[in-house]
């Protein structure tokens, strides 16, 4: 039987947890079941207590006293440390019928998502035909706010990038936090940041700002150790343009509008995901219990 699932990810603080606990309540609301599951070992306090989580399996302060590892190389210790005990996720998730969503609740840490090829393992174990095979896709979330400092906005959709060419699964990516610039940018003006183009580096307002102030310098009049002085001018600008223009170019980026504040936000990336993971299609009709069968029949 196969499983439905989405692995929320992100850079640290995008709203991944809190985008897991609006879904749950969303799911709930609607009469849905969730399997909520928690790989971020630093992760403590919960919206929804989850049904599955990797502290149960390896404890990140341990791991840290024990191994004498900073934070990062401890995540990284843990989630190795789960990928030799996959028999933790399929004791969990093996017995959950086609209604579940299990939601997978990642943490921020960047590495995870570029260059580490722990998660396209990871990944591939969830997936495999025979095995759990479950349908999964994946939510990569950039906070809303960095579409204010391009530079930021270009990079984060280089890391969503990233992200979708190591996985090889359904990809959705997530502009979060739209409440918070909602009311700082028209909505026309927001509407552009939904496909990345190199056209949003010709107004970038960090770049009119270091205009205005007089510190741009032109690469050929700088000293070529000094890094900042290079990297506050025009160096940096082409630098940016190469990378939006890459971005432009394998037109593979686009996002979604979410407010977790909003109940229909959500629900519009709820519909995207059950779409992305065929998620309707697979459902049995079910038998409408007394009630609903009455407010069927009005
Ligand atoms: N205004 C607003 N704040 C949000 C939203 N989503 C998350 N936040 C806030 O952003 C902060 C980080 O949110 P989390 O959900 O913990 O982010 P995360 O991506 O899980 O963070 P890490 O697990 O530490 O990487 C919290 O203070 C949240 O309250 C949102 O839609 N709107
Ligand atoms: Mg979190």
């Amino acid at each position: 039987m196969s499983k439905y699932g989405v692995m929320v990810m992100g850079p640290a603080g995008a709203g991944k947890s809190t985008f897991c606990a609006s879904l749950i309540t969303h799911l709930q609301l609607n009469r849905r079941s969730a399997f909520y599951v928690n790989l971020d070992p630093a992760a403590e306090t919960f919206e929804h207590q989850p049904d599955l989580d990797i502290k149960d399996l390896i404890s990140l302060e341990d791991v840290m006293e024990e191994m004498k590892l900073g934070p990062n190389g401890g995540l990284i210790y843990c989630f190795e440390f789960l990928m030799e005990n996959l028999d933790f996720l399929t004791d969990a998730l093996e017995s959950l019928t086609e209604e579940y969503l299990v939601i997978i609740d990642m943490p921020g840490q960047i590495e995870l998502y570029t260059h580490i090829p722990i998660l396209p393992t990871l990944v591939k174990f969830l997936t495999q035909p025979g095995a759990l095979d479950m349908r999964l896709c994946a939510a990569y979330l950039l906070e809303a706010t960095f579409v204010v400092d391009r530079a930021k906005y270009f990079a984060g959709t280089l890391s969503a990038m990233s992200a979708m060419i190591l996985l090889e699964v359904p990809h959705l990516n997530i502009l979060s936090k739209m409440d918070l610039v909602k009311n700082q940018m028209k909505k026309k003006e927001l509407k552009r940041f939904i496909t990345p183009d190199t056209t949003l580096l010709d107004d970038d307002p960090a770049d009119i700002g270091r205009r205005k102030a007089g510190v741009v310098v032109e690469p050929e009049s700088a000293d070529p150790q000094d890094k900042d002085a290079l990297m506050s001018g025009s160096t940096f600008k082409r630098l940016n343009m190469a990378v939006a223009g890459l971005i432009e170019s394998f037109s593979m980026v686009s996002y979604l509008k979410l407010d977790c504040t909003d109940e229909d936000s959500v629900q519009s990336i709820l519909s995207y995901i059950d779409d992305c993971i065929q998620f309707h299609e697979a459902q049995e009709p079910r038998e409408l219990a007394g009630e609903e069968f009455e407010e069927e029949e009005a």
